[in-house]
């Protein structure tokens, strides 16, 4: 459970939010290519259905229906048939087209996708880009004029292509000093928007480098940093370019890092979706930031509920959103994902149960640290959990629905061979953590070298810490050191007859 951020799920929904900006036509020409095109070597895609869905800002605004949120959005759009299947494809989704300025001069805009095989083979980008004239603009700040004073955030999501004019930025900047708002702003050129003292801009990686001025992070061997470790010296920096109170940098497969004023920058993790073809994760991030600030969340809650909402998109195929009950479900669930879940920097192998392993304490306080303050209870074990059996399963299970976050310390091979002789362990502290990562029930594992947990419990101080076997309190060396720091003991009898022990005899015996 992470309550503070299913309360927000509650407090969204009556929030009403302006989009402006640039509304596209997302298309999905998708079918299957089995022979090269005579006349140049390219594939020949033979289409076999048609998606057209909402794209850049009209996906924002799309965002916001999903989330219950109640949206205004602000565009203009040319009299042609891509302007009319993206009112048809806004309003299947429940946004409003009345605010749209349909615009006989202007071409609307339009990426088309031809895909075949699940490869985006090309993508084929059509409409007018330049700057909207004068009378349109005077219309659209007409439109903002009149809805501004009545909403509790606005999202500028300017793509470049001309409808945000320094007339229409103006007009905003007056109308954000009459009636200051929640105003979030996602623009490939944000310093323009210096001025609004806005509440936060969203760059991506590759838009914070050009905002820095710097080259983008090649990785070199033997060098390796994350393009968070090279992002975060910025944070005054950045601050300071855009003239933001929030700067959130996403960082697609490194999720996120937002800076606010002196405080210490607040990291989010995600799983990283190496083949993600969502197109727009950074839109649902944006809606999802926008409405919880407007809720009132703490910068570090509503950078959370942002990327959770993320990780539900980076999850789905082409331009998409996340509904609320699909937040609902992300958050309810017991099993940590994002926001929370290790870094990739984290010492990974080509197993990805090995993420769940920490190897460095460091990590794994930061790790508790972050659970803690989102409200979750952490359950704690520990053993050596050699040749994994079903006594084992069932002993986990039970310990994990004690909580939210099950953590096992897990002796590791020196330990082991001290308190069970010579001949222990069979599997080895690797191979044990790979199997033990293997549970759904299980969150988090750090070996530990020491004969007795104890060092490791102080560190981790779980809500509870758990044991099998033939222990009562009094007799579990353990116990005294948990309830020094208020935590609760549980005992949890094994499975009969399930033992690594009896697995040995029986193989030594028959075979
Ligand atoms: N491949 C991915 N795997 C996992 N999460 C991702 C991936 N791509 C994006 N995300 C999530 O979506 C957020 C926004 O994505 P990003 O690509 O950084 O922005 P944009 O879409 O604006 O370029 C990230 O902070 C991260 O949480
Ligand atoms: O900026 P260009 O490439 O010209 O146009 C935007 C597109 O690249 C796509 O950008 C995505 O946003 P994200 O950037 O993934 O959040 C989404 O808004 C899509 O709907 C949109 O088609």
């Amino acid at each position: 459970m992470k309550p503070d951020l299913l309360k927000l799920l509650d407090t969204t929904p009556n929030l009403h939010v302006i989009v402006i900006g640039e509304a596209m036509l997302d298309g999905y020409l998708e079918g299957f290519s089995d022979r090269l095109c005579p006349e140049a070597p390219v594939p020949v895609v033979t289409v076999k259905n048609r998606v057209y869905v909402p794209g850049g800002a009209a996906n924002t605004a799309v965002n916001i229906t999903s989330f219950g949120g109640q949206v205004t959005f602000l565009s203009v759009i040319g009299d042609d048939s891509e302007g009319l299947q993206l009112k048809r494809s806004l309003l299947e989704q429940g946004v409003s087209t009345t605010d749209l300025i349909v615009h006989p001069g202007r071409q609307t805009l339009a990426k088309q996708r031809a895909i075949a095989a699940s490869q985006i083979l090309l993508r084929i980008d059509t409409g007018t880009t330049n700057a909207i004239d004068g009378d349109t603009e005077q219309a659209l700040i007409a439109k903002l004029q009149l809805v501004f004073p009545q909403c509790h955030a606005v999202i500028i999501s300017d793509y470049g292509y001309g409808i945000l004019t320094a007339k229409v930025i103006d007009a905003i900047a007056q109308l954000q000093q009459q009636h200051p708002r929640i105003l979030v702003v996602d623009s490939k050129n944000l310093t323009v928007y210096r001025h609004l003292k806005v509440t936060a801009v969203k760059p991506n990686y590759e838009q914070t480098t050009q905002l820095l001025k710097i080259p983008p992070y090649i990785p070199i061997q033997n060098q390796e940093i994350s393009r968070a470790e090279q992002i975060t010296p910025y944070g005054e920096k950045l601050l300071d370019i855009t003239g933001a109170k929030i700067v959130a940098v996403t960082l697609d497969t490194e999720g996120a890092i937002v800076f606010q004023g002196d405080s210490p920058p607040h990291r989010t993790y995600t799983q990283p979706t190496n083949q993600s073809r969502t197109a727009g994760a950074g839109d649902t991030y944006i809606s999802a930031l926008t409405l919880a600030l407007a809720s009132g969340a703490a910068t570090p809650l509503a950078a959370d509920f942002a990327a959770s909402a993320a990780a539900i998109v980076v999850r789905k195929e082409g331009t998409t959103t996340c509904s609320i009950e699909e937040l609902r479900l992300f958050l309810s669930s017991s099993s940590p994902t994002p926001p929370h879940s290790p870094s990739p920097a984290l010492p990974l192998s080509s197993s990805p149960t090995l993420q769940k392993n920490i190897t460095d304490t460091n990590q794994l306080i930061t790790v508790i640290a972050d659970y803690r303050k989102a409200g979750y209870k952490i359950v704690f074990t520990n053993g050596c959990f050699d040749i994994l059996h079903a006594g084992h399963v069932s002993y986990l299970n039970r310990a994990k629905a004690l909580g939210d976050i099950l953590i096992i310390g897990v002796n590791s091979d020196n330990s082991i061979r001290r308190i069970k002789g010579e001949t222990r362990p069979i599997n080895s502290l690797e191979d044990r953590i790979q199997v033990l990562g293997g549970l759904a029930c299980v969150d988090y594992l750090i070996a530990f070298n020491e004969d007795t947990p104890i060092n490791l419990i102080r560190l981790v101080q779980p809500d509870i810490y758990v044991k099998g076997g033939d222990y009562t309190i009094e007799t579990l060396p353990e116990a005294p050191v948990i309830q020094q720091f208020g935590g609760v003991v549980k005992l949890l009898p094994f499975l009969e007859n399930r033992s690594t022990t009896e697995i040995i005899k029986k193989i030594i015996q028959n075979h």
